[in-house]
């Protein structure tokens, strides 16, 4: 019998229902992949901010992982949210026995603003984390911080996805041009050429945890067994049309819609 394809995330939460581990799981679900969760902390925010911030105690992270991982086939994962150095230490050795695709979404700091990882973490991300990914999603601030280049064009854009995968070892880089002005270009480094994803820019607000899900996306693809093209290229077409759609939900910027890409779903709501 055919298995599930199966996908982890480790990240943090968001009780608002946008970003974090509920944004990947609901991403997962809806690419008819099977889910799971590693929870790192506990975010009280919504759509206008962050408020507060509960770090799950490390050896409760270590034991999350290891449940799933003695217990449960995990294709592919990813990581958002990883907030303190001494997580992205348990994490590294436990992904160091992990046979799976691995996604970074390098988290640093919330739409609204709000850190989200300590700064002696992110020297980690780059130095440890960074060389065992098979991609990293960073979008231009969080590209600008790897690279210690300012990105103003889409020039720039690709000058960093080659220096994060040539000189700090990720194993492709997907720098998103979410930030930028114009049309909504991503660039793909695999080590060998570079590839664009472009859509038009569409005039909404409502793109909290775009990042989180365009991720989830490229992760549950990937554990479909997709090559990593063909993973970004429909993660993009789902991201897209889950903010084309998106909720004008909450008080600020509003969530995606994960029903976009299922017209028999969304057009009940339209
Ligand atoms: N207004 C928009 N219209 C269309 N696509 C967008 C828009 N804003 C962001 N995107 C796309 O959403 C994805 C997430 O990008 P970005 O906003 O840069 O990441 P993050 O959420 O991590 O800050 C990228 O594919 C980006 O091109
Ligand atoms: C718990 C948690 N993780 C990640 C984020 C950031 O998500 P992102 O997709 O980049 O979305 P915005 O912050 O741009 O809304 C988060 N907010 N919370």
């Amino acid at each position: 019998m055919k298995q599930i394809p199966c996908a982890l995330t480790i990240a943090g939460t968001d009780p608002s229902g946008g970003a974090g581990v509920q944004a990947d799981l609901k991403t997962f679900q809806e690419l008819k992949v099977y889910g799971m969760s590693a929870i790192t902390s506990i975010v009280a925010q919504n759509t206008t901010g962050v408020r507060d911030v509960h770090h799950i105690p490390v050896e409760m992270i270590r034991q999350q992982l290891q449940s799933v991982s003695e217990d449960m086939p995990i294709h592919a994962l990813k990581t958002g949210m990883i907030a303190q150095k001494n997580m992205m230490e348990a994490f590294k050795e436990w992904l160091e026995k992990v046979d799976a695709f691995y996604v970074m979404d390098p988290v640093m700091v919330a739409q609204s603003g709000d850190p989200l990882i300590e700064s002696e973490s992110r020297e980690y991300l780059k130095k440890q984390l960074l060389p065992l990914t098979t991609l990293v999603t960073p979008n231009i601030p969080e590209a600008e911080h790897l690279t210690g280049e300012t990105i103003e064009t889409e020039e720039d854009m690709k000058m960093a996805a080659k220096h994060i995968v040539t000189d700090l070892g990720a194993g492709a880089a997907l720098v998103k041009g979410g930030h930028l002005n114009g049309k909504a270009i991503d660039y793909l480094f695999d080590g060998s050429r570079i590839q664009s994803f472009e859509t038009e820019r569409i005039d909404s607000a409502n793109t909290h945890g775009t990042g989180c899900t365009y991720s989830a996306a490229i992760t549950a693809n990937l554990s479909r067994g997709h090559s990593l093209g063909k993973a970004v290229e429909e993660a993009k077409y789902y991201v897209t049309e889950a903010i084309r759609y998106s909720f004008d939900l909450g008080k600020g910027n509003g969530p995606t819609n994960h029903f976009a890409v299922r017209e028999e779903v969304f057009n009940k709501w339209l």
